[in-house]
C-alpha cells in the first residue's frame, strides 16, 4: 500500500506532500507518512527546513472522521502535532483549500504558515459535537488572540486566510498558483532562524469578562448543544493555566464529547447529508442535462424565494404571473429581500443588481418556450396544475424538465397531464425557499434517470440539501408531520394548552412547537373558508381570522413586534369543543407529549421506509433536521430513535393505541437500530 504522503527535497527545503484525496483527512497513513516525514528531516544535517503541502483540492480538511469510535492508531494525531512544533527545523504549513479541524492544528503547530488569500481556515469540530482534540484550544488563543479563537472553535465557521493573515494566524500571503514555490522560498527564509515560533509557548490573555459576554452573546445559539461551551471553557482554560495543563483539560474534553450521544448524532447528520445526494438504483456516472435558464411560474410566496435560489448562483431566471399587480409585488419582494441582506453586509449592492438583472418577469408561459428547467409553484389545487402542466407540455422545448412545488399532491398523476413524464418530477421547497437548505425530490414512477442526477446537481448549485421522497400524500416531512399535527390538536381536547405543548417541543430542541408553527405558517392553509361551517378548533380559529401572527392572532395573541402570548379567547374556544364533544379529560403530562407526538413520527418513518418512499433512514432524518429543525444534536427522529431504543417506542405507541409499522416492531423485536 502507497503512503500518501512522499516527500522530496528542493536544495535544502525537505517538501512534504499528501496526496489523499478527496480532502486530505488526516488518517492513520497520513499521520504515519508525516510522522517519517519529520523524522527524516531531523537525521539529515542536509536538511534547513520542511515544507508541509497537500495535493488535490485541499489542505488537510480534519482527522478522519470515519475513524472515529474505532480503535485509535498510532500516532495519534496529538502526538503528531506535538512532535511537528518541536522540530529543531522550521515546519512551514503551505495552505490552500480549507485548512480545517485537525488540519488547521496541524497548521498551527508549524513554526509558519503561508497561503493562498482563496484559503480558508477553521476549526468545525463543534459542528461535529467535538472540540478541537490536537492542543487547538490552547494553541490558537495565543497564536491569534482569544476573541478570534472563540470565534473560531465555539461557531466553526471558517475564516479566509486574509483575515487569518491580519490576525497573525497566517504569516504570509502567497500569489495563487504560485503556493508551492514561494512555501519553499519562504522556508529558505526562515531556516536556522533562532527561537523557533512555537504557539505553545505563547500566552493567551483575555478579561473574565470577555467568557461570559461570549456565552451571554451566544446563549440562543448555543441552546441545547454540548460542545459549543466546552470548546469555550477549553479557550478559557487556556488564560488560567499553563499549556501542558491546559491541552491535558483539553484532552479530557474531548473524550466526553466524543464518546456522548450529541457528537455522535451529529456526526452522522455530517455523513447522512452526503448520503442523501447519493440515488439508489441509477448508474453513477448518470450525466445531469445543463441548466442554463430556469422558469418559474408563480411569484408568490414560494415562487419568488426559489427563483432567488437560482438567481443568487448566477442562474438567469424568467418568472411568471397571472396579473401584473402579482408579479409587480413578487419581484419587490425579491428585491426587498436582496436588500435586507445587502444591509446585513452579506451581500454586496452589486450583486443584488445582478441577480435583479438577471430576472425576467413576464406574464406570459411561452416565454418558458428556452428555458431548461421550469418549476411550478401555482396553488396547491391539482386542476390549476394540470392546466398548467398541459400547456407547459406545448410550450417547453424538448428535454426541459418540468417540475412541480407541490406539498402534497401525486406527482405522477401531475405527470400525466403531459406527454412527457420522463421528465417530470416534484422540486419541494421549503418556506422561505430562499432560506430553508431542505428540498425534497419527488421522484415520479416515470422520471428519468438523468432527470433526477439533474435534480441533485442543480441542489448542490444552489446550495441545497436534497433528498428524494416517492410519490405518496405529504412525501416524507409533511407526510410525518400530520400525523404531530392531529395527536397534538387531541391533545388540546383532552386538556392539554397549546403552550404547554409547544414547550415540550422547544425544551426538546426543536424552533418551535406545533401551535407557534402554524401561526407562523398560517392556521387558514387549507381552510375550507367557509366560517359558518365550524367542526374542529382550528376552524373555530379561522372563522375569527384567527389566521396565526399575519392577523396578530392564531392560537396566540401577537403583539405588534409579533411576540406571543397566551389567549384567552383560544382557550374559551378550545374549553367550548372539550363541552361539545364531551371529550374526557386528563391531566396531561409533558412525557405523554413527547410519546404521542414523537414517537408517532418515527412510527409514520417507518411507513415510509417499508413502502420505499425514503431511500434510507438517515435521509429521513436530513429531511427533518433541514426542513423543520430538528436538534442536529438528536440526529433526525430516526436516529433519536435508535438512542432512545426501538423497544421503547414501540411500547410508548401501544400504550396509547397507535398500530405500530411492521418494520419498526420486527427491528425492535430484534434490537436492531434504523441507523
Ligand atoms: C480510546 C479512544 C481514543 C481516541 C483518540 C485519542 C484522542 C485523539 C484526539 C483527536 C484529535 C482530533 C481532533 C480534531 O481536530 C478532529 C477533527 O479534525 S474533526 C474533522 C474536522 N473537519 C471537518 O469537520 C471538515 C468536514 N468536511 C467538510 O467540511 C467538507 O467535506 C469540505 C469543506 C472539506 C469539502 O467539502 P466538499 O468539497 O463539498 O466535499 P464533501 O463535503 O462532499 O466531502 C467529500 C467527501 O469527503 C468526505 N469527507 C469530508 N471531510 C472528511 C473528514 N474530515 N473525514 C472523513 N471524510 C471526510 C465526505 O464524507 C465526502 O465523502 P463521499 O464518500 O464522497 O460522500
Ligand atoms: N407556502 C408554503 O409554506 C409552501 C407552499 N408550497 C407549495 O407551493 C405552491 C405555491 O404555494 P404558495 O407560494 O404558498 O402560494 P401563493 O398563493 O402564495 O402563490 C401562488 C401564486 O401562483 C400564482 N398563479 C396561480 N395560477 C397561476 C397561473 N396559471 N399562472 C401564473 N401564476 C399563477 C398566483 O397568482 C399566486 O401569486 C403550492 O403548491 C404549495 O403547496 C410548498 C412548500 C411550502
Amino acid at each position: 500500500m502507497t503512503s500518501p504522503i512522499t516527500t522530496h527535497r528542493e536544495g535544502d527545503v525537505l517538501v512534504v506532500v499528501s496526496n489523499n484525496p478527496p480532502v486530505n483527512a488526516l488518517g492513520a497513513a497520513v499521520r504515519t507518512g508525516l510522522d517519517a516525514a519529520i523524522d527524516e528531516a531531523a537525521g539529515d544535517d542536509g536538511i534547513k527546513a520542511v515544507v508541509i503541502a497537500c495535493d488535490g483540492q485541499t489542505f488537510f480538511a480534519g482527522a478522519d472522521i470515519t475513524e472515529f469510535g474505532k480503535p485509535p492508531v498510532e500516532p495519534l494525531l496529538p502526538t503528531l502535532v506535538d512532535k511537528i512544533e518541536a522540530s529543531e527545523k522550521p515546519v512551514i504549513a503551505a495552505i490552500h483549500g480549507t485548512a480545517l479541524g485537525g488540519g488547521c492544528e496541524v497548521a498551527i503547530a508549524c513554526h509558519y504558515r503561508i497561503a493562498v488569500p482563496s484559503a480558508k481556515l477553521g476549526t468545525p469540530e463543534v459542528k461535529l459535537g467535538l472540540l478541537p482534540g490536537a492542543g487547538g484550544t490552547q494553541r490558537l488563543p495565543r497564536l491569534a488572540g482569544v476573541e478570534l479563537a472563540l470565534e473560531m472553535v465555539a461557531k466553526g465557521d471558517p475564516i479566509p486566510a486574509t483575515k487569518a493573515h491580519q490576525a497573525g494566524l497566517v504569516d504570509r500571503l502567497a500569489d495563487e498558483g504560485a503556493l508551492r514555490e514561494q512555501a519553499v522560498a519562504f522556508a529558505r527564509e526562515v531556516a536556522g532562524a533562532r527561537p523557533l515560533p512555537r504557539a505553545s509557548e505563547g500566552e493567551a490573555k483575555a478579561d473574565a469578562s470577555v467568557f461570559a459576554d461570549f456565552r451571554k452573546a451566544n446563549a440562543r445559539r448555543f441552546r441545547g448543544f454540548d460542545a459549543p461551551e466546552a470548546n469555550i471553557a477549553c479557550v478559557e482554560k487556556a488564560t488560567q493555566t499553563p499549556y501542558a495543563e491546559g491541552v491535558q483539560f483539553e484532552r479530557e474534553s474531548f473524550m466526553k464529547l466524543m464518546f456522548g450521544v450529541q457528537s455522535a448524532a451529529q456526526r452522522h447528520v455530517f455523513f447522512a447529508e452526503r448520503k442523501a445526494s447519493k440515488i439508489d438504483g441509477i448508474p453513477a456516472d448518470t450525466r445531469p442535462r445543463d441548466i442554463k435558464r430556469v422558469g418559474i411560474i408563480g411569484a408568490g410566496t414560494m415562487g419568488g424565494g426559489i427563483a432567488m435560489n437560482f438567481l443568487s448562483a448566477g442562474i438567469p431566471v424568467t418568472i411568471v404571473e397571472m396579473q401584473q399587480d402579482a408579479l409587480d409585488r413578487g419581484t419587490a419582494t425579491m428585491r426587498k429581500n436582496y436588500e435586507a441582506t445587502a444591509a446585513k453586509g452579506r451581500m454586496k449592492p452589486e450583486q443584488v443588481e445582478a441577480a435583479m438583472g438577471a430576472l425576467t418577469p413576464t406574464l406570459s408561459l411561452d416565454d418558458l418556450a428556452d428555458c431548461d428547467l421550469i418549476i411550478e409553484a401555482v396553488y396547491e389545487n391539482m386542476d390549476v396544475k394540470k392546466d398548467i402542466f398541459g400547456k407547459l407540455d406545448k410550450i417547453a422545448k424538448p428535454g426541459a424538465i418540468l417540475a412541480s412545488n407541490t406539498s402534497y399532491l401525486n406527482v405522477d398523476e401531475i405527470a400525466a397531464s403531459t406527454a412527457r413524464p420522463e421528465d417530470v418530477l416534484g422540486l419541494h421547497f421549503f418556506s422561505p425557499a430562499n432560506v430553508m437548505k431542505l428540498l425534497e425530490v419527488v421522484r415520479g414512477a416515470k422520471t428519468a434517470p438523468d432527470v433526477l442526477a439533474t435534480a441533485m446537481a442543480v441542489a448542490k448549485k444552489i446550495r441545497k440539501v436534497a433528498v428524494v421522497a416517492g410519490v405518496c400524500h405529504g412525501f416524507i416531512g409533511n407526510r410525518m408531520l400530520m400525523p404531530r399535527q392531529v395527536e397534538a390538536m387531541k391533545l388540546l381536547m383532552e386538556g392539554a394548552t397549546p403552550e404547554q405543548i409547544d414547550k415540550v417541543h422547544v425544551a426538546f430542541g426543536m424552533p418551535m412547537g406545533p401551535f407557534q408553527m402554524s401561526d407562523l405558517a398560517g392556521v387558514d392553509i387549507g381552510w375550507h373558508r367557509d366560517p359558518t361551517r365550524i367542526e374542529s378548533i382550528r376552524d373555530a380559529l379561522a372563522a375569527e381570522k384567527r389566521w396565526g401572527q399575519k392577523t396578530q392572532a392564531g392560537f396566540y395573541d401577537y403583539d405588534e413586534k409579533r411576540n406571543p402570548s397566551p389567549s384567552p379567547r383560544v382557550a374559551e374556544i378550545i374549553e367550548d369543543f372539550r363541552q361539545k364533544t364531551g371529550t374526557p379529560q386528563h391531566d396531561v403530562t409533558d412525557e405523554e407529549i413527547v410519546e404521542r407526538t414523537l414517537y408517532p413520527m418515527v412510527n409514520e418513518g417507518a411507513l415510509i421506509l417499508e413502502e420505499g418512499m425514503a431511500q434510507r433512514a438517515s435521509d429521513i432524518d436530513v429531511v427533518w433536521i433541514y426542513g423543520y429543525g430538528w436538534p442536529v444534536y438528536r440526529g433526525g427522529p430516526m436516529f433519536w430513535a435508535d438512542t432512545e431504543g426501538l423497544k421503547k417506542i414501540v411500547a410508548g405507541l401501544e400504550k396509547h393505541g397507535f398500530e405500530v409499522a411492521k418494520l419498526l416492531k420486527d427491528k425492535a423485536e430484534k434490537g436492531e437500530r434504523f441507523n
